[in-house]
């Protein structure tokens, strides 16, 4: 086993026929890092997870937690790690804090001062009704049931769904706070920002392919483009744009409206280009995770 490993999925395969499932994943996280799986709706995720937690029997391959398997040595993979499922359903108790107490006595832990502030973070209402509870309430409850394990590794399915842009701030400063104690954290989410405040990597999930890996680097070879949207006043004009530039992710001939997306070395360039055609309107913007990832929708 590579030291300081904590996540080690071989050829790892959910087939669930019909191009669904998860198919030869190999993925290593060490501890300490943060990595975040993106992917449309059922793109695999929820089924990479569950499969990590051994909840699922793999067709083929296998997953390691610290060397484990997660599957046949659930019962101890499961002590290594905080959960919070892509859909919440809690158990019959009455308020939130007997629920949360009843969690601690599962632990075997005691309310000390992280899991009050862990509380206080998220703003829980310990008094409130867990069935009447909102989306989000019952959102924030889970994320505190699963850092206050204090494990060493949190496999968080979509853990801001239905939360407010308050507690996705309060979340991610959460994450930072244990990363930097080394805790290792696996999640999914539809919100590309998050996963860049939060993570070291960012697995892009395509039909239960991972198709793509954005590291730090790559973070930053995306955010040296830019998507420049320019609107011309001559089809002339238009044409030159579209025959100067290869790469464009927008085109309306009518309206003469074309969007490059250019390196920043290239911004010059365009520029000089520009000055020979007249243009009604023009706007530069850097491109984010987001555009990087439609884009790689439409190629893959
Ligand atoms: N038990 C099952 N039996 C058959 N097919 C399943 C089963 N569980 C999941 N699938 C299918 O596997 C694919 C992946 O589902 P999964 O829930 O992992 O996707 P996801 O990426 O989490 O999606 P979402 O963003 O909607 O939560 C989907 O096509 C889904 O319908």
């Amino acid at each position: 086993m590579v030291m300081n490993q904590m996540v080690n999925t071989v050829h790892l395969t959910k087939d669930y026929k019909k191009n669904r499932g998860i198919f030869d994943m190999n993925l290593q996280i060490k501890q300490g890092e943060v990595v975040g799986i993106v992917g449309k709706n059922g793109a695999g995720k929820t089924t990479t997870m569950r499969t990590l937690m051994g909840f699922i029997h793999p067709t083929d391959g296998y997953s390691e937690i610290r060397g484990l398997n997660s599957w046949s040595q659930a019962s101890k993979t499961k002590r290594m790690i905080g959960y919070v499922p892509g859909e919440i359903a809690f158990p019959d108790t009455k308020s939130g804090e007997t629920f949360l107490n009843n969690q601690l006595k599962l632990l075997r832990a005691s309310k000390d001062t992280y899991v009050n502030d862990l509380i206080q973070r998220f703003k829980i209402d310990l008094t409130a009704d867990i069935k009447r509870m909102s989306k989000g309430m019952k959102q924030k409850t889970a994320l505190v049931c699963a850092f206050m394990t204090k494990a060493p590794l949190l496999l968080l399915d979509e853990p801001t769904t239905g939360l407010d842009p308050v507690m996705r701030d309060a979340f991610i400063d959460l994450v930072l706070k244990v990363k930097a104690n080394g805790t290792t954290v696996f999640l999914s989410s539809h919100m590309f920002n998050e996963l860049e405040r939060t993570c070291d990597r960012i697995l892009f999930l395509k039909d239960g392919k991972v198709i793509d890996v954005v590291d730090q680097n790559k973070f930053e070879t995306i955010h040296s483009f830019q998507k420049v949207k320019i609107q011309t006043s001559t089809s002339e004009g238009f044409q030159k744009i579209l025959t100067s530039f290869s790469e464009t992710s927008h085109v309306n001939s009518e309206n003469h409206e074309i969007t490059v997306l250019i390196s920043n070395t290239k911004v010059a360039t365009l520029l000089v280009l520009l000055q020979d055609i007249e243009i009604d309107d023009i706007s530069f913007d850097t491109q984010t995770l987001d555009n990087y990832f439609e884009k790689e929708l439409q190629v893959k």
